[in-house]
């Protein structure tokens, strides 16, 4: 199974979500960024590590939500969610075809990767402004 960390990042009453470009897989999907937990690795420092090297933000991690496993045709994935802020750094995009800051009303309007959808419903119920 792979393990996928992924963050709900907050700032000023918004989320942020990230387009994966057309050549990574899922293309065109919306997602949580983030990324593979390295073998070794504690999941909140993967979190960490991968927006700083996706999005050059630093965050920090205000709280885990509940993983979700999710049945891909080609491979099986657990999705390790955090809420976190953004402590520093200036957001530019490495690898994503967009990103966007989103109300929690809007999380609803875009074509999500299948693992996500479970997550936007969580954060949509249980996430407070
Ligand atoms: N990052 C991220 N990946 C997700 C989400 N939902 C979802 O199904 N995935 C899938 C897509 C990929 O198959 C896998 C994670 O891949 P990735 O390409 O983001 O991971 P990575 O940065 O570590 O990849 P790599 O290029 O270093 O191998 O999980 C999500 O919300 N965020």
């Amino acid at each position: 199974m792979l393990i996928v960390t992924c963050a709900v990042i907050i700032q000023h009453g918004k989320i942020l979500i990230c387009q994966r470009s057309s050549t990574m897989d899922l293309p065109l999907k919306w997602e949580f960024p983030g990324g593979k937990v390295e073998p070794g690795e504690d999941d909140a420092l993967t979190i960490v590590r991968e927006i700083t090297e996706e999005l050059h933000l630093e965050i920090e991690v205000v709280r885990r939500l509940q993983p979700v496993e999710h049945d891909y045709p080609a491979f099986r994935i657990r999705l390790v969610p955090f809420v976190a802020r953004v402590i520093g750094g200036q957001l530019r995009l490495e690898e994503h075809a967009d990103a966007r800051w989103v109300t929690v009303d809007e999380l609803a309007g875009y074509d999500w990767a299948p693992a996500d959808v479970p997550i936007v419903e969580e954060v949509k119920g249980a996430i407070r402004f």
